[in-house]
């Protein structure tokens, strides 16, 4: 079997709390500088990387001098701002040592639910990758309290990676993969090196929650898998001190536990936005801009569209219809309804002139439209 990390050129790379702090004794500046040199080595390879860390509330309790785990929430919260200075520290630092610049991205689940904070948070991601910089990802811990109490990053792993698309998910933890039982209280577990994401035998096998660091148990990764299947994405869970890990995964080795999503990521992405049904709003396009869309696989700019049905929001999915109200393509828009109604039938350079500023010059870029 050859590892799926091979042939992802996106990748998402988890690493957990017990990990990233060494259980618990303060961050692992020497597995840090390890995984930066590490996630060069990919990206040297050609692949684009995204990292999400966890250990913001355990380097946080250290600085902070709390002996154990605090139990009012707004503590967790103040332990998680003082540590994700650390981790910002660190990782700024180590990659620096590779010529390669860092990105702070703190989201909630609630950023990626809705719709326009979604695609502000895909366009920043996307385009720190373009411009060579890694990000580094985390819970925005100080705005929320439901997360914190489950303080679960494999889950905010797989929304990154339905979000940017991603090939794969590689969450790196204290165990070496998936075992048939917690290897903690089993010692007859076996690993488990291949099966489909989604399966649900794993999640009985997953158990309930893990070390005194790491909160989500093996669950909460299994579940992540399941998560990031939906948009084709592969997930692998290995353990991160395992030698030269990332760089043998890109080798084709095969490490830990692969778990294969069962739909291929195109498709993945083109049915969630064809069972868009309902969607808020319509443009009408002209001739040549369905001729755009339909024959050239060109993206949609405003001057093609002469109409506007409903009102929508910046990231919603619109349906765009020909002059005869036939659909003919579905995607994620740029402009707000009203936006549209002020731009329509004009060059995408005079975009700034009548808005007084431009979310990019498509009104949906090809890349989130799907032809029907
Ligand atoms: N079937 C299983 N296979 C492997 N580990 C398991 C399993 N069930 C429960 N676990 C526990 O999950 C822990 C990893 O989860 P967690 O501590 O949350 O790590 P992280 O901080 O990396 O997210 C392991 O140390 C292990 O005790
Ligand atoms: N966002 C928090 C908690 C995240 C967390 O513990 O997640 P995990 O590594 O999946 O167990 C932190 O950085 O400490």
């Amino acid at each position: 079997m050859k590892s799926v990390i091979q042939q992802s050129s996106r990748i998402i790379v988890k690493v957990g709390s017990s990990l990233v702090t060494n259980e618990g004794r303060g961050l692992d500046h020497s597995a840090i500088a390890r995984w930066a040199a590490q996630i060069a080595a990919l990206r040297a390879l050609g692949k684009e990387v995204v990292l999400v860390s966890s250990g913001a509330i355990a380097e946080g309790m250290l600085r902070l001098q709390f002996g154990a785990r605090p139990t009012d929430i707004h503590e967790l919260q103040a332990c998680a701002a003082v540590g994700q200075m650390g981790l910002a520290q660190i990782y700024e630092t180590s990659f620096r040592a590779h010529d390669i610049g860092t990105a702070q991205v703190l989201l909630t689940h609630a950023d990626l639910a809705d719709r326009e904070r979604y695609l502000n948070a895909r366009s920043t991601l996307t385009t720190l990758l373009r411009l060579g910089v890694v990000p580094i990802i985390n819970e925005n811990d100080t705005v929320v309290t439901d997360e914190i109490k489950f303080g679960d990053n494999d889950t905010l792993g797989a929304l990154v990676a339905n979000l940017i698309e991603a090939d794969a998910l590689v969450i790196l933890t204290d165990q070496r993969g998936l075992y048939s039982s917690d290897p903690r209280k089993d010692p007859n577990a076996f690993l488990i090196k291949e099966a489909q994401a989604g399966d649900e035998s794993l999640e009985a096998m997953a158990g309930g929650a893990g070390s005194s660091i790491g909160r989500g148990g093996m669950l909460t990764k299994v579940l992540a898998a399941k998560r990031a299947a939906r948009s084709g994405a592969h997930t692998v869970i290995a353990w991160g001190r395992e030698e030269e890990v990332l760089v043998r995964l890109a080798c084709g080795e095969a490490i830990g536990t692969q778990l294969t999503a069962p739909t291929a990521r195109l498709t993945a992405r083109r049915q969630w936005m064809i069972d868009h049904l309902h969607t808020s709003g319509e443009v009408v396009l002209d001739a040549g801009a369905v001729q755009k869309l339909t024959q050239e696989g060109k993206s949609l700019l405003p001057i093609g569209v002469i109409a506007v049905h409903g009102q929508f929001r910046r990231g919603e999915v619109i349906t765009c219809v020909d002059e005869n109200g036939r659909a003919v393509a579905r995607g994620l828009t740029n402009y707000t309804g009203s936006e549209v109604r002020r731009i329509m039938r004009h060059a995408s350079s005079e975009i700034e002139a009548i808005l007084g500023y431009v979310e990019g010059p498509e009104l949906i870029h090809r890349d989130n439209l799907v032809l029907l």
